[in-house]
């Protein structure tokens, strides 16, 4: 049985559509900010394999609660690590494009040096660092910009704010790489098979939709999809302030993903079948 942490979030509510046999454990049956309970839910299941797509993902309220989302982000997936490796199956844990500090205008590779900016950006590298450090199988997949039918992101927030005006200003100097929930679930279910194989793949790696963008022009992306009649300005960053700092540059290579057969998903398509849903909800 493969083992998730998370239930209601963006990515898993698509692991449970692309994996329904999956035991997935809500902040009820696991709370992140309890790291021994994790180790223990681990340790009681016995799983194939472990998927952690929990996290605490509020990037302007984490500046005001780092410990917490330290605690949740950070120690909590190492104590996942620890079990993982103690019972020898892979953990597969979710990142972000925050670690970095989003200078330059080329894709950052893996191996790059991180730089967080904000609270957000620490605690998921403190993450980052506790899962390599338990020294099991493990993949660590930075992923960007994560949108679906569910939950709160910017695709659902856009959709919302278009319907009432007519213009909405949006910053269009941080570029990156939109990525749908349903794209990185089928990753880390790609990645969770492979790597009980091949533990030698253990590492990050890189995971975001194709072509880079800006949030300006995914915005009008989200428009045009939507046939909503609201022009989007570009604005600088400086224009939109906010109590965390984001990257400019979140480009990310994923060339290593090929290592499971993966490539970059084309978050076009995807825009699309998550605007379609939408409506069909409607
Ligand atoms: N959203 C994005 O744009 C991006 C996300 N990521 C990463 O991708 C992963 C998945 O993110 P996404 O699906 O968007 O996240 P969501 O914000 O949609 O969901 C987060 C999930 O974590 C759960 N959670 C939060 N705190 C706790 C806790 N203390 N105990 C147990 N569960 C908790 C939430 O449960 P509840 O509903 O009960 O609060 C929810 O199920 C995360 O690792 C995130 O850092 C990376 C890049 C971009
Ligand atoms: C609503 C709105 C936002 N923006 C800007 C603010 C921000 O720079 C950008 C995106 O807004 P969001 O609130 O979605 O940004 P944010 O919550 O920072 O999104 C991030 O979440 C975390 C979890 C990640 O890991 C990142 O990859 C990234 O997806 O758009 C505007 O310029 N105009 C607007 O009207
Ligand atoms: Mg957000």
């Amino acid at each position: 049985m493969i083992l998730v942490f998370g239930q209601s979030g963006q990515v898993a509510q698509e692991l449970a559509r692309l994996s329904p046999d999956a035991m997935f454990l809500g902040r009820d049956q696991a709370d992140l900010s309890d790291p021994d309970a994790c180790m223990d839910a681990i340790r009681a299941h016995a799983p194939r394999a472990v998927i952690n797509a929990a996290a605490y993902t509020a990037v302007d309220k984490a500046e005001d609660e780092e410990a917490l989302a330290t605690t949740i982000n950070g120690t909590a997936p190492a104590s996942m690590a620890q079990a993982c490796t103690e019972l020898g199956v892979p953990l597969v844990h979710i990142s972000t494009d925050y670690v970095f500090d989003g200078s330059g205008e080329q894709p950052f590779t893996p191996d790059q040096p991180t730089a967080p900016l904000g609270a957000y950006g620490r605690s998921k590298l403190a993450g980052e660092m506790g899962v390599r450090a338990a020294g099991g199988a493990h993949a660590i997949l930075r992923t960007s910009w994560v949108f679906s039918a569910h939950g709160n992101n910017f695709v659902k927030t856009m959709l919302r704010l278009g319907t009432d005006r007519d213009t909405l200003r949006v910053v269009a100097d941080q570029i990156g790489g939109p990525t749908s929930a349903r794209a990185i679930a089928h990753a880390c279910l790609t990645i969770a098979e492979k790597l009980q194989e091949h533990p030698d793949l253990s590492g990050i790696y890189h995971f975001s939709g194709a072509p880079a963008t800006s949030w300006a022009g995914f915005a009008r992306a989200i428009m045009a999809i939507a046939g909503l009649d609201c022009q989007i300005e570009d604005i600088p960053s400086t224009e939109f302030p906010t109590p965390a700092q984001r990257p400019l540059n979140s480009r990310m290579d994923c060339a290593t993903l090929a290592r499971f057969g993966l490539a970059q998903p084309d978050w076009h398509a995807d825009l699309r079948d998550v605007i379609a849903e939408l409506k069909g909800k409607a």
